[in-house]
């Protein structure tokens, strides 16, 4: 039976249909898409946590983006918020103004396949149907994960393939979640599916999977291999990997009819017959320059479905903000990518005439927008990664700390305005050291400072770089600073630095790991500091033992401005904590943080008296279920619990100082040795 065989449901604006596998009610111009027991095709996961997909309500909203569906899953009560082009990986939906058209992306799996198609009736508000008769699309992307790939510009030729060709689509992501979306996704059953003519599996992030070595025979990477080498076995079965540097194992591929490897990494792999033994393609999608701008005829050519944005036409223009770009894109960032298409000529100049000229857009719907808050929505939007996204923290979410955010005010604002004053034989240093005891503010801080001055926030913690095997952790330096001048302008933060960068020639190092690790990332930074155009990229380091640190990093022109994070000492500091700690929740009229904090010892971190305000929620949500449970009503869903005195007494009690006195004492003169500029 062809697979794709089914109804197309139209629906009137009240009406009721029920299809074969789901039953769609249209009440009060809200969608009800409950798909019944039959559909079981696994679940989805929304980011929120997964649940099963049967039960999925979605209702139309409108936004300023146009019509947004919004899908609310009955068992979790999590709502989620879904673009249409997401929604089009989940459920087949596009939304346009006046109507809503589902493709029944689920459909595919033969046991969910009714043996009588049922057509339904009634007018045209929305319609289900297949993409066309022999397409098989199996939509199981993270929307997460679609955003990203959706910004970075990658996916979307993939996408036109689907849309385009018989074709199977599978995404996984080797970030995160692989034994879920494999355990939830039965990718095993895909392969039965006969009406598979390609199959596109996008492994993103594959070098975020444990690579494949010769002894290990389980894990994420080999179930993944398993996969693609059962689809490779069925005829014509293609398989992309879209991938960071690609370090997909051998063993992986090797099986595979064809892999395509796309990355956005910006320096060559090696030679990848070596990687791979079969034909191997590698399609660099990097952000294009000025030279390499006839490429987007080729992205002219493909469905961009959300993409219609300025963000697009900054990926193609490399970043590269001159006089004549800015022009375009502060008056133009809605016209669509492809009328900012035909305006940019053969030397790569932009013509806003042009833009004008083709675009369906009346100069009415132009909107003028300043320079600064056009590169803010486009930089928003070009942001590729969570990684690498710029932070929503304000400087208010950080209390107190005056005297550092001053210092990194000044600091930051040299460092981006004035920096071409300097000359660049003095190098350009970038490079702060906060240091402190543990849950005092460090990350915080390095988010608040991307975020206000509107950079992306690229955040690496150590021993995420340490990697047993020879030349592997130089390589995942290299990587992290090629990542952060992709991105930049950019934080580039480091957490726990002294797990990389500890003091050379200790003893039990094996194999002197961490001093080639110390040697490599000294060359990486001064690369920055020695960048003629200004790197752009602004590393800030955090360490709660600065005294392990080699002392070449605290060189001048390295992490050369330290700042100390301390505890708070005051009943007012620590008050101030309190409130931008609590801001979420609702605190009766009785509460007050200035009397709370004269109660508190003075040893107490900010992570600590945070912890205060979260234990308050507990205590006051453990009442409310206690007094639910003694007057036998029923807690409501949507019922708000508010935080009282009470509680956060009761929480203050509970709460312990997590840092000894003396431990305080230590990592404060540890940072005095050899600085050469301590601010505290
Ligand atoms: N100045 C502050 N104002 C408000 N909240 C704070 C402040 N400092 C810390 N916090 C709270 O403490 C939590 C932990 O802070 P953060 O992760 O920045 O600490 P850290 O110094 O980076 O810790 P670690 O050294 O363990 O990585 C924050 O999520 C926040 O809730």
């Amino acid at each position: 039976m062809n697979l794709w065989d089914c109804p197309v449901i139209t629906l009137g604006e009240n009406g009721k249909a029920i299809e074969r596998n789901c039953i769609i009610e249209a009440t009060d111009g809200c969608w009800h898409i409950n798909v019944t027991d039959k559909a079981e095709f696994g679940t989805i996961n929304t980011g929120a946590g997964m649940f099963p997909s049967r039960w999925l309500r979605a209702t139309t909203q409108c936004s300023e983006k146009g019509r947004w569906l919004k899908v609310n899953s009955c068992m979790t009560e999590k709502v989620m918020q879904l673009s249409s082009s997401t929604l089009w990986s989940y459920f087949g939906i596009y939304t346009t103004e006046s109507h809503i058209e589902l493709d029944v992306s689920f459909a595919h799996l033969p046991s969910y396949l009714p043996c009588d198609p049922a057509p339904v009736q009634c007018a045209s508000t929305l319609s289900v149907r297949p993409i066309n008769n022999s397409t098989t699309v199996l939509a199981l992307l993270h929307p997460d994960i679609h955003q990203m790939i959706e910004r970075a510009l990658k996916l979307n030729p993939i996408s036109a393939v689907v849309l385009e060709g018989s074709s199977f689509w599978v995404s996984i992501d080797g970030m995160s979640s692989i034994p879920l979306i494999i355990d939830h996704c039965p990718v095993e059953r895909f392969v039965d599916t006969q009406s598979c003519e390609i199959c596109i599996l996008p492994v993103t992030s594959i070098a975020k999977l444990p690579p494949l070595r010769a002894q290990s025979g389980t894990g994420t990477s080999e179930e993944i291999k398993n996969c693609m080498v059962k689809l490779a076995q069925q005829d014509g079965v293609h398989i992309f990997g879209l991938s960071g540097p690609i370090r997909i194992s051998k063993a992986i591929v090797q099986d595979a009819c064809a892999a395509i490897g796309i990355s956005t990494l910006p320096f060559p792999i090696e030679d990848p017959t070596k990687i791979v033994s079969l034909p191997f393609h590698v399609i660099w999608v990097l952000t294009l320059n000025r030279t390499s701008r006839h490429a987007y005829s080729l992205l002219r050519k493909v469905s961009l479905y959300e993409s219609k944005s300025p963000c697009a036409v900054m990926v193609l223009y490399d970043g590269v903000f001159d006089d004549s770009f800015m022009k375009v894109i502060t008056r133009t960032w809605k016209v669509p990518i492809e009328d900012l298409a035909c305006a940019v000529d053969a030397d790569g100049t932009v013509c806003f005439d042009t833009v004008m000229a083709n675009s369906a857009l009346s100069l009415s719907n132009i909107e003028s927008i300043s320079p600064a808050a056009a590169m803010k929505k486009v930089r928003k939007q070009m942001s590729c990664s969570e990684s690498s996204r710029i932070p929503q923290v304000l400087w208010e979410n950080v209390a107190g700390l005056d005297f550092a955010k001053k210092t990194l005010i000044e600091t930051f604002q040299t460092c981006l305005f004035e920096n071409h004053r300097i000359p660049s034989q003095l190098g350009r240093r970038c490079g702060i050291l906060f240091f402190g005891p543990p849950g005092t503010g460090k990350t915080l801080l390095a988010k608040a400072v991307a975020t206000e001055f509107n950079l992306s926030f690229l955040s690496i913690k150590g021993p995420e770089l340490l990697d047993v095997y020879v030349g592997e952790s130089e390589a995942h330096i290299r990587d992290v600073f090629a990542r952060a001048k992709a991105c930049r302008p950019c934080v580039l933060f480091f957490d726990e630095l002294d797990s990389i960068a500890v003091a050379r020639g200790k003893d039990g190092d094996a194999g002197g790991i961490t001093d080639r690790l110390v040697s490599q990332l000294v060359t990486e930074i001064d690369a920055l500091t020695w960048d003629e155009n200004g790197s752009g990229v602004f590393l800030i380091g955090a360490t709660n033992r600065p005294d392990l640190l080699d002392p070449s990093l605290l060189r001048p022109g390295r992490f050369d401005k330290r700042l100390y994070l301390g505890i708070p000492q005051t009943s007012m500091e620590q008050a101030a904590i309190l409130r931008a700690s609590s801001t979420s929740y609702l605190l009766g009229v009785d509460v007050d943080f200035d009397a709370l904090a004269k109660t508190l010892p003075k040893t107490l971190s900010p992570a600590d008296l945070a912890s205060i305000c979260h234990t308050s929620m507990k205590v006051a949500l453990g009442k409310v279920v206690k007094r639910a449970r003694e007057t036998k009503s029923s807690l409501l869903a949507d019922q708000t619990v508010s935080v009282g005195f009470d509680d956060l007494i009761e929480a203050a009690i509970l709460v312990r100082p997590s840092i000894s006195a003396t431990q305080l004492d230590s990592i404060y003169k540890g940072a005095q040795l050899g600085a050469s500029e301590v601010i505290n």
